[in-house]
């Protein structure tokens, strides 16, 4: 079966030192439906990777294949885009209101706006109450990043991009999102590359690690995998378990599995063959 995403030798130079690769020789696969957390330590080139992904940064080599076709093969970039959709961490919001900000994917696209969609959306990540007409400039970090993911998830992407997507969300809010991410690709059949430094949200929403250091894809392997033992001493240090046996990276109070996010009614419509 074709993948949904093919890295094939992606190779990015450093922006600040040409001469240098930022990472070389990337290789892997992402199924329809797949959840791969891409772990890393700072500065690996993480979310570059996945600019490149949404094709709004050029790799220096390398392929890229988006349900078995190239960039090239698209009729235009935002058509790809709308395929494999890239959630910031510092989310830009559209000149307009919360409701323009909505309804922007499908103006984008001349699709219909699925008004019911994004007020189930907005509750689901806790924003049932936030005012459509208010400027989205005026919006929290948290509000803004909440939004900005409903924006993606109205396109439904087969693969989200989401690069610390909770970062700058309270716990309440992080468990909500997490819960609709859950529900929506289990629902969806979207498939999700998560950038998180986040471990212990790494296992919990995640069947895949791809693990970046040295500038290469160090290792691929199955999250409860990595996450017992890695298989490189690089892994091993990222990891990094204290005297309890816990890592670095985990929240203590995070390890319980969250519920499932409610979308409502009539939220199945857009389910993927
Ligand atoms: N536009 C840019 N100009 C100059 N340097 C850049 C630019 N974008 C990224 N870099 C550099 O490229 C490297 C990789 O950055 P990137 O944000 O992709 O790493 P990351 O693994 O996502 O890091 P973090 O985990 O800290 O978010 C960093 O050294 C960064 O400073």
């Amino acid at each position: 079966m074709t993948a949904l995403l093919t890295i094939e030798g992606l190779r990015k130079q450093r922006p600040d030192e040409p001469d240098r690769s930022l990472f070389s020789d990337m290789t892997a696969e992402i199924a329809a439906g797949d959840r791969v957390a891409l772990l890393g330590g700072s500065g690996q080139g993480k979310s570059t990777l996945l600019r490149i992904i949404a094709l709004l940064e050029a790799a220096d080599g390398g392929r890229l294949l988006l349900g078995g076709k190239e960039p090239r093969a698209y009729a235009e970039p935002k058509e790809w885009r709308r395929q494999a959709c890239y959630v910031a961490q510092q989310p830009v919001m559209l000149p307009g209101s919360v409701e323009d900000n909505l309804r922007a994917a499908s103006g984008l696209h001349g699709t219909p706006f699925d008004e019911a969609l994004a007020r189930r959306l907005m509750d689901a990540v806790g924003l049932a109450d936030i005012g459509w007409r208010r400027a989205a400039a005026d919006l929290s970090g948290g509000e803004k990043q909440r939004t900005a993911l409903v924006r993606a998830l109205l396109l439904k992407p087969r693969l989200l991009l989401l690069d610390e997507v909770t970062a700058s969300l309270d716990p309440g809010s992080k468990d909500a999102v997490e819960a609709l991410l859950d529900t929506w690709s289990a629902r969806e059949g979207a498939a999700c590359l998560w950038v998180t430094h986040d471990l212990d949200q790494a296992e919990r929403q995640c069947r895949t690690v791809w693990f970046m250091a040295e500038g290469r894809l160090l290792e691929v392997a199955e999250a409860d995998v990595f996450f017992r033992g890695p298989a490189t001493e690089q892994g091993r240090r990222f990891v990094r378990p204290d005297a309890e046996g816990r890592t670095a990276g985990r929240a203590e109070a995070a390890a319980d599995k969250k519920p499932a996010a409610s979308l409502g009614a009539g939220s199945e419509g857009g389910a993927r063959a």
